[in-house]
């Protein structure tokens, strides 16, 4: 049985991002990224520090583990990183989810592709805003939306860009008006995924999701979008496994 690397497997929780915020959910997180984005909140997948909590497991593993802490109390799981879609095995997970009836959901970058891509039932794609320090393959990313889009069961997808600053938003601007068919979410930045001081994190991020919204509000060129916080964060802080 091929072995995925595994760095964090938690829940339940609920899904505080994107297109099924509140969602309750349990949460694989796999190790590795194609992308090193200056302010990654899960950093610790990529950069050498989570080393040692990385394990190498199969998909029935993975399974197991997610019914020791879920129980039967969960219906949904979903599968982040680093990114997930580096992983072709992954595809035996979402197997093994499909034939017990979760429901699954998948945070990527959009900058690789795979074919279990097809059975997400919520793939969320977040390309990257300048202010990340990486930059934005669109034929690849334009690839991966137009197979999607040609399938299209039951499947649902989104477009989420983060959002720093003044470039960050024009950048979010022109990711939405390429491919105004997909739904779009804007997400406050976390610029300080550190702190341990959460009272004064949660009033400068609610700050500046306020901020966010008045500039949406007043965009004639950005209708039919939706503006959004890192619910968990708000909620915990910069705590990690929630
Ligand atoms: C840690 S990433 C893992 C999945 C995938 N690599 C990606 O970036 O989409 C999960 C989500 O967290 C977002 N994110 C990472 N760091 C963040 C930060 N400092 N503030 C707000 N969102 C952040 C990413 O943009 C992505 O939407
Ligand atoms: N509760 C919760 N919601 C999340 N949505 C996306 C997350 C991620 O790191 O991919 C995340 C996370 O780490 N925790
Ligand atoms: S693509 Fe995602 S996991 Fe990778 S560095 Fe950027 S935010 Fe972090
Ligand atoms: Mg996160």
């Amino acid at each position: 049985m091929s072995k995925i690397a595994v760095i964090e497997i938690f829940g339940p929780t609920i899904q505080g991002e994107g297109m099924v915020i509140g969602q309750k959910t349990m949460f694989v997180r796999t190790a590795g990224c194609d992308y090193s984005c200056s302010w990654c909140d899960s950093a610790f997948t990529w950069d050498g520090s989570g080393k040692s909590l990385i394990k190498q497991m199969t998909a029935e593993e993975i399974w197991t583990e997610l019914k020791r802490l879920g129980g039967n109390g969960f219906s949904f799981v979903t599968i982040s990183g680093g990114n997930p879609v580096l992983i072709r095995h992954l595809e035996a997970l979402v197997r093994i989810l499909k034939e017990n009836d979760i429901r699954i959901g998948v945070e990527t970058q959009g900058s690789r592709w795979q074919d279990w891509l097809y059975e997400i039932d919520e793939l969320t794609i977040s390309p990257k805003p300048p202010s990340s320090g990486m930059k934005t393959d669109f034929t690849v990313l334009t690839e991966i939306i137009d197979k999607l889009n040609a399938r299209n069961g039951n499947q649902h997808i989104s477009l989420k860009v983060v959002v720093f600053d003044e470039e960050d938003y024009e950048y979010a601007k022109k990711v939405h008006l390429r491919y105004p068919t997909i739904p779009f979410f804007l997400q406050v930045g976390n610029d300080d995924t550190t702190t341990k001081d959460q009272t004064k994190l949660v009033s400068h991020l609610l700050k500046k999701y306020e901020s966010l919204i008045n500039k949406v509000m007043a965009d004639e060129e950005l209708q039919n979008v939706k503006v959004l916080p890192q619910l968990h964060t708000l909620v915990w802080g910069n705590k990690r496994g929630v």
